[in-house]
């Protein structure tokens, strides 16, 4: 039987392998969604400069430094210098109205404040005068400089950046309308189960699917593009699905995640279907999860990487936490929650001592650890109510009141 951290570490190997088979795809910073949360494919070099020219940082006056000294004549006015528009150069003597973000004249090395000014206001502009400034303006006063946020040439953005709003602007002001991203991990999600019915008044005997939701919503939030599979349990029919997937994506997937049908059962459609074909369903010394499948199925001649949860929402749910949920951020080129931290239990509980317990908890105003539900691994809408899965090691049969555990957040 695996250890939790055995089995952390051969999932994270299989996710690793399924994601660098990945490819590249070409995204429109102009049209339809934009790549936010993707990661870039190739470095990226700066075909521009940014800002692309001097431009002012203030409404003001732009001027000759090297002229507003003690006992110089006030300038003369010069035509106004709006954003947007090419100036000409400044001539000697004058200075030129210029607004936030407009170039600054060639022969101009600062910019003034307008509040700074003599008078503190623009001169209308059919109005011939002059306006006096303070004295003692640097070379580069409310100037920004071209390249001064991003220089031509330069490394724009790395590879495996990972894109948020500041760099979609940054590419966008650098004139940029396509990129090319890594693909998202595509990942078919299995649910298997006879009891499993579609949406609608349920039959005798049967149950929704919470874990084609569930495990879709735990998926696609670590970056996953995921297809949504649901079978019985017959063999054939599990087959059939993978089949018509195949045929509609035109492509296997990078990973396929299954839930249910690994334990002790008579019907056990995975483990019937996936033993055979390379894979290998164990246990792994935990509880929920206990129940873990695990390898590289055999798919028409491609090993497809391939994770099989069991059945019970909470199990399925935990086992992600577990196992998926940090190698699919790290293949998504997201950061990882930090998710270790102590606190203390406001109540005690048994645990079974030949497994690592996840509890599911909530952190008091005081952040102690009260548990929210029993062990069960059916009790999902407890996991729901939960903040935190709080954890009782292997080796450990009992926790009391006041004891220190390590608890994992679920609300990050
Ligand atoms: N004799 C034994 N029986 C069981 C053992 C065992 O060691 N010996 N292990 C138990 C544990 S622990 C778990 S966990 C489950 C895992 O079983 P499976 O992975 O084979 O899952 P199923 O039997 O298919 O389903 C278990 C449970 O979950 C419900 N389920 C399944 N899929 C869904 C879904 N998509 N949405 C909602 N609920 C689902 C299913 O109806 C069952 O109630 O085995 C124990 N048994
Ligand atoms: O391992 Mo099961 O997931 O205990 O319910």
């Amino acid at each position: 039987m695996r250890t939790l951290i055995e089995h952390a570490q051969a999932i994270a190997i299989l996710v690793d392998a399924a994601s660098s088979a990945r490819g590249v795809e070409r995204a429109s910073l102009v049209d339809g969604p934009l790549p936010t949360g993707r990661t870039l494919a190739d470095d990226l070099v700066a075909p521009i400069d940014l800002p692309p020219f001097p431009a002012s940082q203030m409404d003001g006056y732009a001027v000759r430094s090297s002229e507003l000294v003690p006992g110089a004549p006030a300038l003369v006015v010069a035509a106004r210098v709006p954003a947007g528009t090419v100036p000409a150069p400044l001539e000697p003597g004058t200075a030129a109205p210029i607004m936030t973000g407009a170039p600054v004249p060639e022969g101009a090395d600062a910019v003034v404040p307008i509040e700074q000014a003599v008078p503190a206001h623009f001169l209308p502009e059919d109005v011939a005068g002059t306006v006096e400034l303070p004295t003692g303006a640097a070379p580069g006063l409310f100037v920004r400089p071209p390249g001064s946020d991003v220089a031509a040439g330069s490394l724009l953005f790395a590879a495996g950046t990972l894109l948020g709003p500041a760099h979609l602007g940054a590419l966008a002001a650098s004139g940029l309308t396509e990129i090319d991203v890594r693909s998202p991990l595509r990942i078919w999600l299995l649910s298997t189960g006879e009891e499993l019915a579609p949406a609608g008044p349920l039959p005798p005997g049967k149950i929704h699917d919470a874990n084609g939701t569930s495990m879709r919503a735990a998926l696609e939030g670590a970056g996953a593009d995921v297809t949504a599979l649901r079978v019985s349990d017959d063999v054939d029919a599990l087959w059939r699905a993978l089949a018509e997937a195949r045929r509609i994506s035109g492509a296997l997937p990078d990973l396929l995640v299954t839930t249910g049908g690994i334990s002790e059962g008579a019907y056990e459609v995975v483990r019937e279907a996936f033993e055979p074909r390379g894979l290998t369903i164990g246990t792994v010394a935990m509880q929920p999860g206990g129940p873990q499948g695990w390898g590289l199925l055999d798919l028409d001649g491609t090993a497809v990487p391939t994770v099989c949860f069991p059945g019970n929402p909470v199990s399925a749910l935990v086992s992600f936490e577990a196992f998926l949920r940090l190698p699919l951020l790290a293949a998504a080129g997201r950061p990882s929650p930090r998710r270790d931290s102590v606190a203390v239990l406001a109540e005690s509980a048994d645990s079974p001592k030949g497994k690592h317990q996840f509890r599911r908890a909530r952190l008091d105003d005081e952040g102690r650890v009260h548990f929210v539900g029993g062990a069960s691994s059916h009790l999902l809408h407890n996991y729901a109510m939960s903040t935190v899965l709080a954890h009782v090691p292997l080796g450990v049969d009992r926790v009391e009141a006041g004891d220190e555990v390590v608890v994992w957040a679920l609300d990050d």
